[in-house]
């Protein structure tokens, strides 16, 4: 083979949110998950691609560091694999990416990279906001003063990643220059200031930015960082996001809804009457259609959340949330593996990797299962429909997506109160550590971004629904359906049905909760995935009342049960431990079958004394 065309084993080395996901992306044409704030991946992540010489290349992403020290779980993962300790060689370069408008640090880790003695190679990305801001690097300076190779990249712009290509197509991998073996072990932090003032040299001998710098994210942060002005912005800002989830939905998911229950008359009038019938209209197509029909409100609160991570605020909201979140004992990182928590609990789970303290990662894994995913949309939704009557308070105020606002943040409340119980159970000479987290300046979210984000979320919620939620609907209307009524019997068929034994078996430990046996039925698919109690209700009444019931589900619960029914029932989904996936992640993030048991336990605790306190209030002021 030509030796220039030997394949190469990269890894992508950086400090936090210096854009090694997005170049990882250009590179090999993924999807990884890339935002503009630090402590985005978490996780390994391998890919390949061929340079334009036709060179095969490996290349894996890593979570972001400032050192090797591995302080963190995602830390010890770049470190481990920069080092060679998992179970895979050491790659052949390691590619630092670091963000040419904030070196500091970047060229710090270099240096305390270089000790590895392994070949490197240093990629300057961001460099047109380098451009944008005047700021000049001269680059063969750079390139003596570190002893490794440097190249510009853009990695967001088509061809933004040419002159790397380009230099990765004739690349011999050589270690540093004047360093030939590893020398590394974790730094003392005396020795990392000494790198640091190395590190400020260079960059004062290579770099020059304009005495007046682009202050645009000075000037926004003196606003939104504002103790009192700042939380004020940021709870406007949740709020219109839930205003608009509701209101903005609503015609779509209208049209959606009038799409299934069309569906289903045209399965009901093609098909022949029988078993076949009311598997096609009542299991799958109300069943999964009234899942997917909460699509639109999926993608309108993923469109605020893109570009608000995009934008950069998201780390402000963290900055802001910092305080309140310690009071409860939390680490101001935990925000943001809380904030994911509100798209799903699991990447919200897995992002607590960035929390250093055990007992403070700890804790975050065990209350993330309290913010609001939006598996839960789908239940509140129905319910907030069936017994909210649609009206403006104020003038402008849609009561719907109030009530929808009330729930996000009992969500937060009772996540912030589980902590601070925590913080006492697990003793008492705890100190929170201080809040550690570059603020990235503020960026315009790019459009193909937010899209592609949009897209990838919508996907994995319709795959859910053709997947997990399609073979629960299955099993709930086998269990409806069979066995058949006797000849001669009267009432509903599922009257006779397993479901219906299940439920009434079910029924009197959840009567004091004021459940009915079709939710006692509902809830137990509903493990599986929070949403599926949603179809698993629609196909119950569905089969219970025949087509017109499957059309109107929100009016058949308004018509069968209590407001403190409702009331209780959504106070139930505020808290309770039901979706498998969690449970699991839990486990494996924490090492231990304990502490998902904990969180199960303390979950449905929560779950069955709210349910009951807001069950028992609701009748005490006649909504019984
Ligand atoms: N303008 C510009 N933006 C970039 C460039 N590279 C990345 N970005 C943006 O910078 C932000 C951070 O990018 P990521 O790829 O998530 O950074 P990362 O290094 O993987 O971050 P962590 O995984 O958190 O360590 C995102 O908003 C990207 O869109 C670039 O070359 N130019
Ligand atoms: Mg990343």
């Amino acid at each position: 083979m030509d030796a220039q065309l030997t394949p190469l084993n990269l890894s992508l080395v950086g400090t936090p949110n210096s854009g090694k996901t997005a170049l990882f992306n250009a590179l090999t044409g993924s999807r990884q998950r890339s935002a503009n704030y630090p402590g985005v991946t978490v996780e390994r992540k391998s890919g390949a691609f061929v340079t334009p010489a036709g060179r095969s290349v490996a290349i894996v992403d890593l979570p972001g560091t400032y050192s090797l020290r591995g302080r963190s779980p995602d830390e010890e993962i770049t470190r481990d694999v920069v080092l060679g300790r998992r179970d895979e060689a050491a790659p052949d370069c390691i590619v630092c990416v670091a963000d040419s408008t904030n070196l500091r640090l970047s060229i710090r880790l270099v240096l305390e990279l270089k000790r590895v003695g392994r070949p490197m190679l240093l990629v300057l990305n961001m460099f047109d906001l380098a451009r944008h801001r005047g700021i000049t690097i001269d680059t063969d300076r750079l390139t003596l003063e570190l002893g490794i190779p440097v190249t510009t990249a853009v990695s967001v712009r088509r061809g933004g990643t040419a002159e790397l290509l380009q230099r990765l197509d004739t690349f011999a991998p050589m270690p540093p220059v004047g360093v030939t073996s590893n020398t590394w072990r974790p730094l003392s932090t005396s020795e990392l200031r000494a790198l640091q003032r190395d590190a400020d040299r260079i960059i004062a001998a290579c770099v020059s930015a304009p005495a007046k710098p682009d202050n645009l994210t000075n000037r926004i942060d003196s606003v939104v960082l504002q103790p009192v002005a700042g939380l004020l912005i940021l709870l406007t800002i949740l709020f219109v996001m839930f205003q608009a989830v509701f209101s903005w939905a609503q015609p779509l998911m209208e049209s959606l809804s009038e799409g299934f229950a069309g569906l289903g008359q045209l399965a009901h009038s093609i098909l022949p009457d029988g078993l076949l019938q009311s598997f096609v209209q009542n299991g799958v197509i109300s069943g999964v259609g009234s899942v997917i029909v909460f699509l639109p409100q999926i993608i309108i609160l993923f469109f605020f959340i893109l570009m608000l991570e995009d934008f950069g605020y998201m780390a402000r909201a963290a900055f802001l949330m910092d305080r309140i979140m310690g009071g409860a004992g939390l680490h101001g990182r935990a925000f943001i593996p809380l904030l994911s928590s509100f798209a799903c609990a699991i990447p919200g789970i897995m992002a607590a990797r960035v929390i250093d303290n055990r007992r403070d990662r700890l804790t975050t894994i065990l209350i993330a299962p309290l913010m609001t995913c939006s598996a839960r949309i789908p239940v509140y939704t129905l319910i907030i429909s069936a017994f909210v009557p649609q009206r403006e308070v104020l003038g402008l105020i849609n009561l719907q997506g109030l009530v929808m606002f009330g729930l996000y943040a009992a969500g937060i409340a009772s996540a912030l109160s589980v902590s601070f119980v925590a913080k006492f159970v697990m003793g008492r000479d705890y100190e929170p550590s201080p809040f550690m987290m570059e603020l990235p300046d503020y960026k315009l979210p790019r459009a193909k971004s937010i899209a592609l984000g949009i897209y990838m979320r919508a996907k994995a919620f319709l795959y859910r629904a053709g997947t997990t939620i399609f073979s629960m609907m299955v099993l709930i209307w086998f269990l409806a359906s069979f066995p058949q009524p006797p000849a001669g019997a009267e009432g509903p068929a599922i009257n006779y049905s397993l479901a219906a034994i299940i439920g009434h078996a079910i029924e009197p430990a959840l009567a004091p909760l004021g459940f009915n046996w079709q939710i006692a039925v509902a809830l137990i698919p509903g493990m599986a995935a929070r949403e599926v109690a949603v179809a698993a209700l629609g196909t119950v009444y569905a089969i219970e009342g025949g087509k017109e019931a499957a059309d109107r589900i929100g009016e058949v619960l308004a018509h069968n049960w209590s407001l403190a029914t409702a009331m209780s029932l959504l106070v139930w989904y505020i808290f309770a431990p039901q979706c498998a996936s969690t449970l699991a992640v839990i486990r494996r993030e924490t090492g231990s079958w304990k502490w998902m048991a904990v969180t199960f336990g303390y979950m449905l605790a929560l779950a069955y004394a709210g349910s009951f306190l807001a069950y028992h209030l609701a009748l005490a002021l006649g909504a019984g």
